[in-house]
Parts: C-alpha cells; sequence; structure tokens
C-alpha cells in the first residue's frame, strides 16, 4: 500500500513522475486496512521543497502511509503561502485529540536564536510534550532534534566556529540496533548548521544513546533508551543540489560561507554535485517505519 495525500498537493504530480505511487484517495478509504498516520511538523520557511523530499522516503514502502502536514499557529509564516497552508496544513487544536503512529518534525533555520526566543517555542514544547502520550515514535531533524535534546534532555546547542557544512562520513555505534540495520560500516550524510550539540553529553546522558557519529560533523544520530525518540543532527533527506542551493544563496547574500566540504567533485562549486547519501537515507526510513512504528504502534489505541 502507498503513499496517501491530498490529490492536489503539489509534490504528488513530481512523486508520480517518479514513479513513486501515490494512492488516489477514493482506492485508499476502500482498503480494509489500518493505514499508518503519520504526522508531519513542517517547520522549514521553503516547506513545499521538504514535502516533497519526505514524502518521497515515505512513499518507498509496501505499509499504507497517510500523512497529515502540521504548521504552528502561534507563527505566520514568510516564505511559504497562506493559501498553501489553509488548503494542506492542520494546526496542533485540529488535531490534538487524535494518536499517530509516527511524527516527524523538521528542521528551521532559527538555530542562531536561543530557544525561548522562537516566537512558537511555546507551542513547540506542547507539542513535544503532547507526542509522548499520543505518538508511537518521533523523528526530529536538525534544529528539530536540537529543540527535542533540550527540551526533554536538558542538551543545548552550542555555536561552531564555522558552519557545518557538506557531506561527512559517519560511524554506527551499534550495527544491531534496529534503525541502522543494513548501514554500511562507514556511510556519508549531508549536514548545514552552525550550531552542534556535544557528543560526549549525549554518550553520558543516561536516556540517551548515541547510534552515529562523525569526526568532522560530530554527533548524528541519537537514539533515547526507550527508543520512542530518534534525534538526526544532519539533513539526510536533501537531494543532491541542496547544499550547492545553500551555497549559492549564501554567497549572493554576501555571506562568506565556505565551500560545502566533500561535496562538489574535485571540490569545485562549477561541478554538478552527486548524491552520495541516498541509499542510508532510504534506509533510515524504512527502518523506523518498519521497526519503530508499523512494528511498536498499537493496531488499536487504547
Ligand atoms: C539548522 C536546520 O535545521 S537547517 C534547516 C534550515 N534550512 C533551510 O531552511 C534551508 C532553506 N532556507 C533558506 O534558504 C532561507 O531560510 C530562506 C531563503 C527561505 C529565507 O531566508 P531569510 O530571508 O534569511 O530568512 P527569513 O527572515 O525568511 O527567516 C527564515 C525563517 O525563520 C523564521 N524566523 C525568524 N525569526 C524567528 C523567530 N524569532 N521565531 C520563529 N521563527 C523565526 C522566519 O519566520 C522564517 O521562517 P518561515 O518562512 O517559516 O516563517
Ligand atoms: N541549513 C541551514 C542552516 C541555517 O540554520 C541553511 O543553510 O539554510
Amino acid at each position: 500500500m502507498p503513499i496517501n495525500i491530498p490529490t492536489h498537493l503539489p509534490a504528488a504530480e513530481k512523486l508520480r513522475e517518479e514513479k513513486i505511487f501515490v494512492m488516489d484517495t477514493d482506492r485508499a478509504d476502500t482498503q480494509d486496512i489500518r493505514p499508518l498516520n503519520i504526522l508531519i511538523l513542517n517547520l522549514m520557511p521553503e516547506k513545499e521543497r521538504t514535502e516533497l523530499q519526505l514524502l518521497r522516503l515515505l512513499g518507498n514502502t509496501p505499509l499504507q502511509v497517510d500523512v497529515t502536514f502540521m504548521t504552528m499557529a502561534t507563527h505566520e509564516s514568510k516564505n511559504t503561502s497562506k493559501s498553501h497552508l489553509d488548503e494542506f496544513y492542520v494546526t496542533f487544536e485540529e488535531i490534538r485529540g487524535r494518536r499517530f503512529d509516527g511524527m516527524i518534525i523538521t528542521g528551521a533555520p532559527i538555530e542562531h536564536l536561543p530557544f525561548e526566543e522562537v516566537n512558537y517555542w511555546e507551542e513547540l514544547t506542547r507539542i513535544m510534550d503532547w507526542s509522548d502520550r499520543n505518538v508511537t515514535s518521533t523523528m526530529t531533524i536538525c534544529w528539530g532534534a536540537q529543540a527535542a535534546l533540550y527540551h526533554f534532555y536538558g542538551i543545548g546547542k552550542q555555536p561552531l566556529h564555522e558552519k557545518c557544512f557538506g557531506v561527512f562520513r559517519h560511524t554506527v555505534s551499534d550495527p544491531t540496533v534496529k534503525l541502522a540495520r543494513g548501514f554500511s560500516d562507514l556511510f556519508v550524510a549531508p549536514h548545514s548548521r552552525y550550531t552542534e550539540v556535544s557528543a560526549d553529553e549525549i554518550r553520558n546522558h543516561p536516556d540517551l544513546d548515541l547510534l552515529s557519529e562523525s569526526e568532522e560533523a560530530g554527533a548524528f544520530i541519537v537514539l533515547s533508551k526507550d527508543e520512542k525518540r530518534i534525534m538526526i543532527t544532519g539533513h539526510l533527506e536533501y537531494d543532491a543540489g541542496t547544499l550547492a542551493e545553500e551555497y549559492r544563496r549564501d554567497r549572493a547574500k554576501g555571506l562568506d560561507t565556505a565551500i560545502p566540504k566533500h561535496y562538489f567533485p574535485q571540490d569545485d562549486p562549477e561541478n554538478d554535485p552527486l548524491n552520495t547519501w541516498r541509499s542510508h537515507t532510504f534506509l533510515l526510513f524504512s527502518n523506523w517505519l518498519n521497526y519503530y512504528v508499523y512494528q511498536e504502534t498499537p493496531y488499536v489505541w487504547a
């Protein structure tokens, strides 16, 4: 059973072009199965791009996945149109009575701010607390992961001397952990951030495991001991060209952002970058959906 999303969501056409089977709502409604309900709290400014990136990954499963997009009621989006949000997004108030099998909280380009200065921080903490009781497994990405580490475990973020920007090598501390099943001993993943969380603080925390890290990029995949929360400091979902676009955007703004490391062939921004992380991205999302969502979630919520 493939992914079930609103028929007119702009990402749907592109997903069909990519031969990712998007289910018509009519057909989905006639299936005598219980679909997985996944909630995506999309905090990225360019929401449509992130929708496509995440749906591509959630669509790679034999399970029917019903996706709900959520936006913040206490924040007016500058970069995504109100009409798009009105048509395709819900707010917390509309879904707080529901249960979800999985939830994703994306990154957001606000890591220069203390958490408490983010205008939707209070609403986000309410959503995170709610998710503890109403969601089987939550995956958080980049700033979303920093927010979860801070809110639930008191682990703060520190500014870096230079932006952690590029595609870095990572290792896995325990390849028998289900989330890393099938991972190579060494794999690469993109990062794009100005702050970091301390790998030592995570390692020393009694409720956390550091599943993957990188010599150059630091802590990468963090798992709570109860396996309900997955925190990922990089951007596995990024397309081949996303870092290049961020690089060009920064340079056009006059920022002295360095060329993303280990990314452009011959480190030359004129060369088209290759996506060298895609296989582990698909693996991580299918491991998450299978082992942490599908196999853990109750068929009927109590
Ligand atoms: C660390 C991570 O998680 S990485 C993920 C972030 N990376 C990306 O989003 C990559 C793509 N983003 C971009 O290229 C840029 O953010 C752009 C081009 C879309 C906009 O850049 P700018 O014009 O410099 O920033 P802008 O003033 O629009 O602010 C960026 C976002 O921060 C939000 N923001 C700014 N201040 C605050 C605040 N105090 N509280 C909450 N949100 C804030 C803005 O509202 C905007 O988000 P929105 O579109 O969802 O409303
Ligand atoms: N990934 C982000 C970092 C900002 O938080 C960007 O370069 O847009």
